[in-house]
């Protein structure tokens, strides 16, 4: 047994590395360790054929928490927001989408008195007081807000949208419709991905003394006496700590503390579930069809946006990256080859012939977006588990209370950093 640390963080994703730079400022020893061969985890970007492609779509709110956190943090990004003009689809024809003043004014999917009654909705839902909605699930809001079949569907697309999470009748309301809300106010594609604002967190951390090791799998958490933990590794490797932060999903932190974990008590937590998604990531020499930038189903849970038309996401600055995007059903089963033959046609009706103009493709079928379906009445047991091994924090996507995404991990990874450090040092940071 080598050095004593007194934080190690496992996992070197978005939540890591937030907490990493806050606890950096302390003093404090502390080690990430990860297991990937690079850091970053969700929020990477790989550089393929010269194309840079997010696991998948990614947007920043552009007045979310994540935004507000990397300024914090002197994290500069670089990007353009997308226009939301572009086209539904439903039953295999395309309507304007009402996302915009002249989506609204053109669209034939609502009738007038669609149309006035979806303004009022997206007037109300900017003010909305989300707390009020704790006990209601997506779909019981979106009864009770429009008894309209197309005004609810469009309420279905927007929150699918804005948290990839296609379960209206199991979601909370309350997490879900705050980013919808958030939503609306726009969201920000980064140039070069959002591997460059994870390398700038990476950076400072490591300029501020943090160590970062990576092919490091923890395999077991070990609370040997109070205030110290003994982590095992897969190579056999252990360390020992006074606090560790774990930001790996809900069920390997269960699986890393073994039987004698409490989390196995607690019943809604042993049902939490993840949200998934396909995504076809694909890079084009040309666009077939150049106006067609953005397109989401209406029958059909598939979005698509041409992501390149705001950010520089190849080395020449040329080509077309795009997502098309398939949200899954918590209880779905997946068929991956029916999955991928869904996008691809997709494709081909908003950009007909792309294949003969593809420079690379990369096809992702079931890939976790969220590691947390937001659902009523969680906030309890998420506040008990984070009390119930002293010296034991979490962090991560789905962590927080109120939000998901990258806004849910970058603010519990900051959260957790204020509770060691308040802990350790008894003061606390700033909000
Ligand atoms: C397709 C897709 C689209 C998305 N779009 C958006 C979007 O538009 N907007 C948005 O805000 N968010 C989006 N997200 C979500 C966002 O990427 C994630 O919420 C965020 O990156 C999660 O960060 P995290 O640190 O909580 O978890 P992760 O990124 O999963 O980090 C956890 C890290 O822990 C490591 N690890 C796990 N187990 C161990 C172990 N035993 N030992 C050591 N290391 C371990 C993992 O390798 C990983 O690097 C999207 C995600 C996907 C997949």
């Amino acid at each position: 047994m080598e050095k004593k640390w007194d934080v190690v963080i496992i996992g070197g994703g978005l939540a890591g590395l937030i907490a990493a730079n806050y606890l950096s400022r302390s003093g404090l020893s502390i080690l990430i360790l990860e297991k990937g061969k690079k850091v970053g985890g969700r929020a990477k970007t790989d550089r393929i054929h010269q194309q840079y492609f997010n696991l998948g779509p990614h947007a920043l709110y552009k007045k979310g928490k994540a935004i507000s956190i990397l300024k914090e943090l002197n994290v500069q990004l670089h990007g353009k927001s997308p226009h939301l003009a572009g086209d539904l689809i439903k039953d295999n024809l395309n309507y304007s989408a009402p996302f915009t003043a002249s989506g609204i004014l053109t669209t034939n999917l609502l009738n007038w008195k669609e149309k006035m009654e979806w303004v009022g909705v997206l007037v109300r839902l900017m003010t909305i007081n989300t707390e009020k909605l704790a006990h209601l699930s997506l779909e019981q809001w979106v009864q009770h807000t429009t008894s309209s079949k197309n005004v609810q569907s469009l309420l279905h697309s927007l929150g699918r949208l804005s948290t990839y999470c296609h379960a209206p009748e199991q979601a909370s309301a309350k997490v879900i419709v705050s980013h919808m809300k958030a939503s609306l106010s726009g969201v920000l594609y980064l140039d070069n991905g959002w591997q460059t604002f994870i390398d700038r967190l990476h950076n400072h951390a490591v300029i501020s003394g943090v160590q970062v090791q990576t092919h490091k799998s923890v395999n077991h958490i070990d609370p040997i006496e109070h205030n110290q933990f003994k982590l095992v590794l897969s190579n056999d490797e252990q360390i020992e700590c006074k606090y560790v932060l774990s930001t790996t999903g809900p069920h390997e932190l269960n699986h890393m503390l073994g039987e004698k974990s409490p989390f196995c008590q607690i019943d809604s937590f042993t049902k939490l579930t993840s949200v998934k998604g396909a995504t076809l990531d694909v890079a084009l020499t040309r666009l077939p069809n150049p106006k067609k930038l953005f397109a989401m189903g209406i029958t059909e849970p598939i979005y698509f946006s041409v992501h390149s038309n705001y950010a520089r996401l190849s080395d020449d600055g040329k080509s077309f990256v795009m997502h098309v995007f398939k949200y899954h059903h918590p209880d779905a089963n997946i068929d991956i080859n029916r999955v991928k033959n869904e996008l691809e046609d997709f494709l081909e009706i908003i950009q007909p012939g792309w294949k003969s103009y593809k420079i690379t493709s990369r096809y992702l079928p079931q890939i976790i977006v969220n590691q947390r379906l937001p659902q009523i009445g969680e906030e309890q047991m998420l506040k008990c588990i984070k009390k119930v091994i002293p010296g034991l924090y979490i962090a991560g996507d789905w962590a927080c209370t109120d939000s998901i995404l990258s806004e849910g991990a970058v603010s519990s990874g900051k959260q957790a950093a204020k509770d060691i450090l308040e802990k350790e040092r008894g003061y606390s940071l700033a909000d």
